[in-house]
């Protein structure tokens, strides 16, 4: 595997069992900060892609050694504590045969978004409740009093997930804690949403609009490129598409913990994560939703109240194109920030649940500096890039409250939203 940072820093890729991957510099891959990130609590275990336990080792001495981690190589992080309640539920599970599927889900799988198809799991059966239910209904003891009706193993399902989903958001919180600690930021100033770095032809129509309250006045600089609503439009400058692109630069250059943006995209960042989460509420909440509620009203556009922001990322040598899917969003907004490549263009093919569209096929080039924005289940992918390297920002903007899969009880719908579920699918198709 190729080193993809450009200032040379020694990175160790992660993979936790059943909780996702992350990317982390050498200098920062101590002891305290592993059982911190992946909230393994002390029970640390690493496993080398030979299944080799590296960690905890023992020298001919038989004291404990922490190992040297070689650069560009993927270790498997573990923790006893996960392996202990796995070795509870098999106890326990002799006699519940139905569940073998999703125990095999929940302990074996190495993406977080594997949580979210449980969930999904659950709602097909029918069951009872959802997560945010769960997370109400939670006793002090942490067993959980969801429904009379629902039988034991149900109730064991509910749990299993809810610990897997607690745990996701520690291991999330942790990474924001240390990224706001030690990230020094390129641009400090673009971390709060200013009127300066919003392009005329963006904000121009919505003055106009406050005005005339003349919805035609605000859809002025909107282009409509298909009847499937997709539509294109400039949000930002492009100075500030260049200083962004930089500061997602500058911060996977520091080595500091970075997420897969979801459960497709290998390269990115999560912006929520290194600090950008105010600064999309506020344009969500100011800008956008004066547009998603004209446009797409019928797709929770004029109830939208949570996002996941984040930047994908890619190049000739690794990531170079993206495979038919629909988005964990009501609707998306897609904003290319450059820099310079060719090919990469997105094709769409009609909405999930709207088959009359199905037979659409639809490509559109990225410019740097033009968002598009379309309905989250759209199907789309994207197709490979010829030459260059393209970062795409998008922000998955959502109702938290329309699905349950979307909502976080434990986050301020007003302020963020996501989330564990950053893991958030996009569904492939
Ligand atoms: O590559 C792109 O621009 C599209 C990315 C995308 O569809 C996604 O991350 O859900
Ligand atoms: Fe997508």
């Amino acid at each position: 595997m190729s080193n993809i940072y450009s200032n040379d820093i020694e990175i160790i890729h992660f993979t936790s069992l059943g909780y996702g991957e992350l990317r982390l510099a050498k200098k920062y891959c101590e002891k305290e900060i592993l059982d911190n990130l992946f909230q393994t609590e002390g029970g640390l275990i690493i496993v080398d892609a030979e299944g080799e336990e590296v960690f905890p080792a023992k020298d001919e001495s038989n004291k404990e050694y922490y190992p040297q981690l070689i650069p560009n190589t993927t270790y498997t992080i573990v923790s006893e504590k996960d392996l202990d309640s796995d070795t509870e539920d098999d106890e326990h599970d002799d006699d519940e045969h139905d569940d073998d599927e999703y125990e095999d889900d929940v302990h074996e799988g190495n993406e977080e978004h594997e949580h979210e198809h449980e969930h999904e799991h659950e709602h097909k059966d029918g069951d009872c409740c959802s997560i945010d239910h769960q997370h109400e209904h939670k006793t002090e003891s942490g067993s959980v009093c969801c429904s009379n009706q629902s039988s034991k193993s149900e109730q064991k399902k509910i749990q299993i997930y809810q610990m897997g989903y607690d745990k996701l958001l520690k291991m999330r919180e942790a990474r924001i804690n240390m990224i706001s600690k030690l990230y020094k930021r390129k641009y400090p100033d673009i971390f709060e949403l200013k009127e300066e770095f919003l392009d005329s032809s963006f904000i121009d129509p919505i003055r106009q609009f406050k005005k005339t309250k003349d919805k035609n006045d605000l859809l002025k600089s909107f282009t409509k490129l298909t009847d499937t609503k997709i539509y294109s439009f400039r949000i930002f400058k492009l100075d500030f598409c260049t200083k962004l692109l930089e500061e997602i630069e500058n911060f996977k250059n520091s080595g500091l913990p970075t997420a897969r943006p979801n459960s497709m995209n290998n390269y990115g960042a999560v912006l929520d994560e290194i600090g950008f989460t105010e600064f999309f509420n506020q344009l969500r909440e100011q800008y956008l939703s004066l547009f998603t509620t004209v446009l797409y009203p019928d797709y929770n556009g004029d109830c939208l109240n949570g996002h996941h922001a984040f930047a994908v990322q890619y190049k000739m040598d690794r990531e170079k194109e993206l495979g038919f899917h629909y988005d964990e969003s009501d609707i998306t907004v897609n904003l290319c920030l450059g820099s310079e490549f060719t090919g990469g263009s997105l094709y769409f093919k009609g909405i999930l649940e709207e088959p009359e569209t199905h037979n659409e096929y639809f490509e559109v080039n990225h410019t740097p500096g033009v968002a598009l924005i379309h309905v989250g289940h759209h199907r789309h992918g994207a197709l490979g890039l010829k030459s260059g390297e393209r970062t795409n920002l998008i922000l998955w903007l959502r109702n938290v409250n329309s699905d349950s899969r979307h909502t976080n009880s434990d986050t301020n719908v007003d302020t963020n939203v996501d989330t564990a579920t950053a893991a958030i699918a996009s569904a492939t198709i």
